[in-house]
Parts: C-alpha cells; structure tokens; sequence
C-alpha cells in the first residue's frame, strides 16, 4: 500500500479508537471460505452432547482453554451462553506454559474443524474416507486463527503508527503472545430483555478482532451519552476493540470499549472474538513516548501474566471484570 494511504488509513484508525473505542475492518483479505469453515465448526462444537462437551472442560489449574458454560462477568449474574477457547498457536506438548498461564489446548474428539486428539490407525477402506471427508474440513480453527494471527499484526502496526510511534514498535510484546481465541454460543432466550450473553464489560486485551454471525447482539457504549448502539453485522467484516492494554500504553489516548453481547427471543447466535495478547512476562504500563511533562502516567504498571491469570483464577467461573488502576 502507499505510504500516503497508510497515512490517511492510520489518521482514520486514530479518530474511530479515540472517539469510539472500536472500529471495523472489511477487504482484509481473509477468505470467506475461511471464516465459513471455522464458523461451521463452532455449530459443531455445541451442537455435540453436554458430555461431549463436558470432556473439554476449562478446570481450575488451566482456566484459560476449553469448554465453560457458566461465565459470570458480573458476580451473580450467569451469562446466557457457552464458550470455548483456544491458544491459536497451538504449541506443542511442553511449550505450554507461559509464565503461569497454561495454554495447552484441549481438543474434542474426532470433529471436523478441530484438531484430532490422537492419530487412530485406519481400520476398514471406509473408514479411511470417511476420516479423508472429515478432514477436508479439519483444522478450521488453526487456520482461522493463522489467518487472524497476520490481520493482528497489520493491525497492531497501523495503530502504533496512528499513535506517532515506529510501525513495529508494540511487535516485540507478542513474540511469546497469550492470545486466546474464543467460540461464543448464545442460545435463544425466551426473555432478551432480562438477560445478557455477555455483561457490560471491557476487554482486558490489547484489543480483540471479532467474528459475529448475521443475528446481530453486538452492543457497544457510547462514551458521549452513556447510549448502548448495536453494531449490525456486515458480511464479511471484523469488529477491532480497543482493549485496556492499549489504554495503558497510549496513556488513555485510546480508550477500551465498554461492549456486551444481547440475546434474540428465536435466534441462536455465535460470535468468535480473538483476544490479541502479548507475552505473559509483560509489563504493561503507558510507553515514555507518551508520557509528557504536561501529561504524566495515567495508569500503574502491572504484569500483564499475573493479571490475566487472576481474573480467572481462584474461582474458575467468576471473574469481577476488568479494572485498571490509576496511578
Ligand atoms: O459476542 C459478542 O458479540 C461479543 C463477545 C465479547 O465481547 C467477548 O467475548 O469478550
Ligand atoms: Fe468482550
């Protein structure tokens, strides 16, 4: 791309994060047979039996990966939905651990879409298409988020450079990166309107690329008046959220998007966020460049494992949400 549309697409990126908090991205080049593909999967996934489900389950020495239908992002109060998260990475066995965060992914077995838990000999001809058929769709999610993978990083240069900062100044954070890839599953509430898929809440990322279907729930709050706004899904787009971990390094130049996802009366719905993080060693904390003499920091550093680990840990359903601390 030339230097001056990078320009006026940064300048642009730069007016939707500071007065929006989030923005969407459309002709990223990510195949549509892509995203049909792990969409496809995600249906899958829940549509399989609890205890099908239930045998990936998220448990409390590893609360970041798999299968959890209990979520309370405010306490008390259960969100309407089941997820399931992966590390898109998928490290091999032993290269789990980051800090204290395990990423070790917990796979279903023998879906399409997801990668299989054991090479099983073929037993019959049949059995052999059958697995051949099976794997045309197989690995859905890897792709996906290797896909996603190279969006986060075109993004994460074009928002260091609408903060005046180098291109590649914020990679190096993500060599090692704790980036969750979630599938949501909203199912049809008979009441909408006194429940939530997902409270009000800011991601604790450094921002997050979301995937909705065409039902649409997707609800952000206008900082100006306090008015929720639904964001329509458009085919083929991505929701980008600014997340708390750039707040902190822009100095509150950019906010993190307060968002929650609504229910439909009929309609299931799915969505598939993808939480980009960065190492687990990290200290976050506002970058020199934008502190200032007349603009000192604004937020207390703090590691960026320990934080992630904490709000899940201890309980691995409920988590307070997000609060960063001023300085
Ligand atoms: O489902 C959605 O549209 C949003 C989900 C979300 O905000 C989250 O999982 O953090
Ligand atoms: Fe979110």
């Amino acid at each position: 791309m030339p230097d001056g549309r990078v320009d006026a697409l940064s300048r642009e990126v730069a007016a939707a994060c500071r007065d929006w908090g989030f923005f969407v991205v459309l002709g990223h080049g990510i195949p549509d047979a892509t995203v049909t593909r792990v969409a496809e999967a995600s249906r899958a996934f829940f549509g399989q039996p609890a205890e099908r489900k239930a045998a990936v389950r998220r448990t409390d020495d590893a609360p970041l990966i798999g299968y959890h239908e209990a979520e309370y992002t405010i306490k008390d109060v259960r969100d309407w939905k089941e997820v399931y998260d992966v590390h898109p990475r998928c490290p091999p066995p032993g290269e789990t651990l980051r800090g204290d965060l395990v990423l070790e992914n917990k796979w279903p077995q023998d879906l399409p879409g997801f990668r299989q838990m054991a090479n099983k000999p073929y037993y019959s001809l049949e059995d052999f298409f059958l697995r051949l058929k099976k794997c045309m769709s197989c690995h859905a999610l890897e792709e996906y988020g290797k896909e996603m993978e190279i969006l986060a990083f075109k993004l994460l240069g074009l928002l260091a450079r609408s903060l005046s900062l180098r291109p590649d100044r914020l990679h190096g954070f993500f060599k090692d990166q704790t980036t969750i890839m979630r599938l949501n599953y909203y199912p049809p509430c008979p009441n909408p309107g006194l429940a939530l898929g997902h409270s009000a809440h800011r991601d604790g990322s450094a921002f997050t690329i979301i995937y909705q279907d065409d039902v649409g729930g997707f609800d952000i709050r206008r900082r100006t008046d306090g008015q929720w706004l639904r964001v329509k899904p458009i085919q083929g787009s991505f929701i980008v959220v600014i997340g708390e971990i750039i707040q902190v390094w822009s100095n509150g130049k950019y906010k993190s998007l307060e968002h929650r996802a609504s229910l439909n009366a009929e309609k299931e719905r799915f969505s598939i966020p993808f939480f980009f993080n960065p190492a687990s060693s990290t200290t976050i904390e506002p970058l020199p460049e934008t502190v200032r003499n007349e603009d000192p920091p604004r937020y207390s550093s703090y590691n960026w494992g320990e934080y992630y680990g904490s709000r899940r840990k201890g309980s691995s359903t409920t988590y307070a949400g997000a609060t960063i601390a001023k300085a």
